[in-house]
């Protein structure tokens, strides 16, 4: 019998419960007991929701407190010896001291790295070993959770990151060979997998997600040594689990571990279904991702069920699971709980519930059930008017990106004669100081929108509450003497859904959550249609802050890729020709805010990096497009108008030939979890134009002294030249409250007081 699987559930829940029990606990406000409840809760009701759904067999140890990579280090002990004595003591705290840091009188602890899980919106902590590291099992949450499914009559299946993949994205704090460590690991492996096994566990979801990367001769050994320990030691059946791509020429040795089923991605991959039908082993488990994951399209199963009864017909039903593409930890839980979209938009959505019906639809009309064709009746029907939908096509905007020039990605001039221009225009000091847009986003800010959502606060009073919120933030921003202000973002909710909010062929949703890390959600919008600008978006903040102030105001947008790459897009047409839409939208805003006497303007890029494509083959396609869109939006400015942009979370030694050639006049960047490190790719010469490598990790509560701010610029400074150099937080201080924020960025502004005053005493 053909089995309606999962590979894992969103955990935060469809009205954010984990978000708001988790952050609850950390204020003091809720115990231990509370919080682990209410994980509890949610783990109950997501499986039987799955069930409802008609799931045969559900997911565990999908879920987190924090983050799953995080949970398999913490689980395998790798706990950095700074906070050991913390979570030995109390190990909840120590958990959360590893994702958050934590500060008290008695400790001092930065947070792990962050870094964004392969090409997604949501950011897993890197785990950090070195080349003494050793491992033993720390609790047993698997199997917790497998018992505490098994207590509820389900029979589910554990999701553990492979131990390849676990290595792979993991950071040696020397700098030693990650692999290297892999005989160290692999017994824990086994004992986990002993233990799972004696509780009556039948099948794991062994995930290696890297195997959809490029993956040499070396890692080939890796996962070979791994799998064969696996090999003859009494365990459950292992579903080896790939996704968000294909597995290419990582196929044959896929097929050749010795594990009992294999997970492929055809959403993102469907070509590799015949190789893989050919390469299979007989016996082998085919597990099918026909469902997007990671989009809320509904399925076109006309084409799904095509693609399983191929497999069907080769292996027969037994042999055969269908799911979704990968984990829907990407999308949000319940599309019918959407009432105010409009209809038809609403009944194009799939999200997590739905994608385990569809599944199910497809199993079932596989089966050749009666029920599931009324299905297939209702999907063909839905995606027919999507298609021929007039909100969707507008030929008036497909004209305007087709009659684009090449000169509209081009600034009037160079660099450096640009650098000059701007120079005497805002005569800025050495290490000119600024922010990277948002202020605290207070419970009070967050409140009052929310009460004007809903007709509690009128539109005036909404309106003089952000007046009087930018106004404060201008005068801070003054009164600690940052060179170049911004006004806050007080007016929006999420530097995506804000501009999805104001642009046609945007719809956003009311409980679209999804994760981005720990307690912090996103509502993607929903890209459904051809973009166009009714008016102007972000003209009236920008220029009510400028008039307050005689420093320059930076404006302040989200870019192009970053918008299209933190929405769900439009599966109907390349991302490349959504992008130019987008890129066009924002420039006539870019236009705009000048024509509205802004000097300065930031256009933030942060998910470029992110974007690009998990095989290298494929990145120079997109960077080409990418960065041309990014021109498109920035280059129909005067010459002394500055364009900065901004980038989190980015890796850039790979691709800093194409962040050069974005040709913004200055870029900011995180630097600080790192200590600098990613600040490599850009010395002296690799980069020619200005960055401010961030100083301050604003994913932390944790507030850093001057000293140790001074001694990030000083490393800085080491490697750029100084009139490059500009001091700024690794990113926006939404996430942080007012007196944290007090106290870093007057700190801040005095650690670059402290380097203008040695550079002067050395010329
Ligand atoms: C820079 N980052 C972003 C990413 N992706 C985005 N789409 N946006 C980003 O900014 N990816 C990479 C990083 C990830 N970083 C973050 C940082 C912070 C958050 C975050 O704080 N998210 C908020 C939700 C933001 C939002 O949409 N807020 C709305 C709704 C607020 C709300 O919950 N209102 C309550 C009432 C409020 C109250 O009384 O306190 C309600 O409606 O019930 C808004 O401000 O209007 C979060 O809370 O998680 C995300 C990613
Ligand atoms: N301007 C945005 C960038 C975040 S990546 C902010 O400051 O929040
Ligand atoms: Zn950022």
């Amino acid at each position: 019998m053909t089995l309606v699987t999962n590979l894992g559930f969103p955990r935060i829940g469809a009205k954010r419960e984990l978000k708001h029990a988790l952050e609850a606990y950390w204020r003091g406000e809720s115990s231990p007991q509370q919080l682990q409840d209410i994980a509890k809760d949610l783990r109950h009701r997501h499986w039987r929701i799955q069930r409802e759904a008609g799931a045969d067999s559900v997911p565990c140890n999908d879920f987190s407190l924090y983050d799953q990579v995080l949970d398999m280090a913490f689980l395998f002990d790798a706990i950095p010896d700074r906070y050991r004595k913390l979570a030995d003591r109390d190990p909840l705290e120590g958990y959360f001291a590893l994702a958050r840091g934590a500060q008290n009188d008695e400790f001092d602890l930065r947070a792990l790295e962050m870094t964004k899980w392969f090409d997604t919106n949501y950011h897993y902590l890197v785990p950090e070993l070195q080349s003494t590291q050793t491992f033993q099992l720390r609790g047993d949450k698997p199997v917790a959770e497998y018992l505490e499914a098994k207590a509820l009559g389900l029979e589910a299946r554990p999701v553990l990151l492979g131990p390849v993949s676990f290595l792979m994205l993991a950071k040696t704090v020397d700098g030693s060979d990650r692999l290297a460590l892999l005989d160290r690991l692999l017994p824990v492996y086994i004992e986990l997998l002993g233990r799972l096994k004696a509780a009556g566990t039948q099948w794991v979801q062994i995930d290696e997600p890297c195997l959809i990367l490029d993956q040499d001769a070396d890692d080939h050994a890796a996962y070979r040594r791994a799998y064969a320990a696996f090999a003859n030691v009494d365990r459950p059946k292992l579903v080896l689990t790939t996704y968000f791509g294909a597995l290419g020429d990582n196929l044959n040795l896929a097929v050749d571990l010795p594990v009992d089923g294999l997970h492929v991605d055809l959403v993102r991959a469907p070509d590799q279904l015949d190789a893989v039908l050919d390469a299979l082993p007989a016996e082998r488990t085919l597990s099918l991702g026909v469902v997007d994951g990671r989009n809320i399209w509904r399925t076109d199963l006309d084409r799904a069920v095509p693609l399983v009864r191929r497999a069907h017909d080769r292996l027969g039903g037994d042999r055969l699971q269908v799911a979704p593409s990968c984990s829907l930890l990407h999308v949000p839980v319940d599309a019918t709980l959407e009432t105010s979209l409009p209809s038809d938009i609403q009944s194009w959505l799939s999200f997590a519930r739905q994608k385990v019906e569809e599944v199910r639809a497809i199993v079932d009309a596989l089966n050749g059930l009666v029920s599931s064709v009324d299905t297939l009746d209702v999907a063909r029907e839905r995606r027919e008017t999507r298609s021929t939908s007039k909100r969707v096509h507008k030929p008036r905007v497909a004209e305007r990106v087709a009659s684009l020039e090449a000169s509209s990605a081009r600034r009037r001039s160079a660099y450096p004669k640009r650098r000059v221009l701007q120079e005497e225009r805002m005569r800025l000091p050495l290490f000119p100081t600024t922010t990277i847009g948002s202020f605290p986003q207070t419970h009070e800010v967050r409140e009052a929108r929310a009460k004007h959502k809903s007709g509690k606060l009128s539109d005036a009073a909404y309106d003089a509450f952000l007046v009087a919120e930018t106004e404060k933030c201008v005068r801070f921003q003054e009164e600690i003497g940052i060179d170049v202000l911004v006004h806050g973002e007080f007016e929006r909710n999420d530097m995506v859904e804000y501009f999805g909010e104001q642009l046609d062929g945007f719809a956003f949703t009311k409980n679209g959550w999804v994760q981005s890390y720990g307690s912090r959600c996103v509502k993607p919008p929903v890209i459904y249609g051809d973009v166009e600008r009714p008016a102007p978006m972000t003209v009236r903040w920008s220029q009510y802050a400028q008039s307050l102030t005689d420093k320059p105001m930076k404006g302040m947008l989200t870019g192009p890729v970053t918008v299209l790459q933190w929405s769900f897009v439009r599966d109907d047409q390349p991302r490349a020709a959504t992008c130019r839409q987008i890129a066009l939208a924002l420039r006539d805003e870019v236009i705009d805010l000048e024509r509205a006497g802004i000097r300065v303007i930031q256009i933030d890029e942060p998910a470029l990096r992110e974007g690009l494509p998990l095989r290298r083959a494929d990145w120079q396609v997109y960077l080409d497009w990418a960065v041309e869109c990014f021109r498109i939006t920035a280059s129909g400015v005067a010459d002394d108008t500055q364009i900065h942009t901004h980038m989190c979370y980015s890796e850039f030694n790979d691709i800093i030939d194409s962040v050069a050639a974005m040709d913004a006049d200055v870029i900011s960047i995180e630097t600080s979890r790192s200590r600098m490190e990613l600040l490599d790719a850009f010395v002296k010469f690799r980069y020619p134009n200005e960055i401010g490598p961030g100083v301050y990790d604003i994913h932390s509560p944790r507030v850093p002294s001057v000293d140790e701010m001074t001694e990030l610029l000083e490393k800085a400074g080491a490697v750029l030249f100084p009139e490059q150099v500009w001091v700024n937080p690794d990113c926006g201080l939404k996430t942080r409250g007012w007196p944290e924020t007090r106290t870093t960025l007057a700190a801040m502004v005095e650690a670059a007081r402290r380097l203008r005053s040695s550079v002067e005493k050395t010329t």
